[in-house]
């Protein structure tokens, strides 16, 4: 056994090429993750402009890792169920409807969240 293998074994290393695999093809195959990863980086933007601290980053950082998360595991749910069960069937389309629901409650809740850190930012650049 290599020292590289050693340090880092080959079991650990393809489990993040896997990973990796896995990010990359949520972000070029699922438009909503596009969506989740622009508005994640416009956040992360607006949190450097304004200046926020260290209890605001951690907040933002929460809701977005949180966002981008649970999009990629409502994405995996939809093809599984897609391969499980690509006929019509009410078990599916709820599995569907339940993750989907489970997505747009964090997102509202991400949103407040935004908008409880930088409403006061804006409020001030607007008075
Ligand atoms: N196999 C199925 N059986 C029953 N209902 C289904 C099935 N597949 C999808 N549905 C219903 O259709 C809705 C939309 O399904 P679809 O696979 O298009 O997901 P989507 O949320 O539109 O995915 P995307 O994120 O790719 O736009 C589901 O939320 C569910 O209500």
């Amino acid at each position: 056994m290599g020292y590289r293998d050693k340090l880092f074994p080959k079991r650990w290393r393809d489990g993040f090429v896997f990973a990796g695999k896995g990010i990359r093809l949520a972000f070029r195959e699922e438009r909503h993750m596009r969506f989740h990863v622009f508005f994640g980086l416009a956040a992360v933007f607006l949190g450097w402009l304004c200046g926020i601290v260290l209890w605001q980053w951690t907040v933002l950082l929460l809701a977005i890792a949180g966002m981008l998360v649970l999009e990629m595991v409502n994405s995996a749910l939809e093809r599984l169920v897609n391969l499980i069960s690509p006929e019509w069937n009410k078990i599916a389309g709820d599995v569907k409807d339940i993750a989907a629901g489970a997505v747009l409650i964090y997102a509202v809740f991400a949103v407040a969240i935004g908008l409880m850190i930088f409403a006061p930012f804006l409020w001030e650049w607007l008075s």
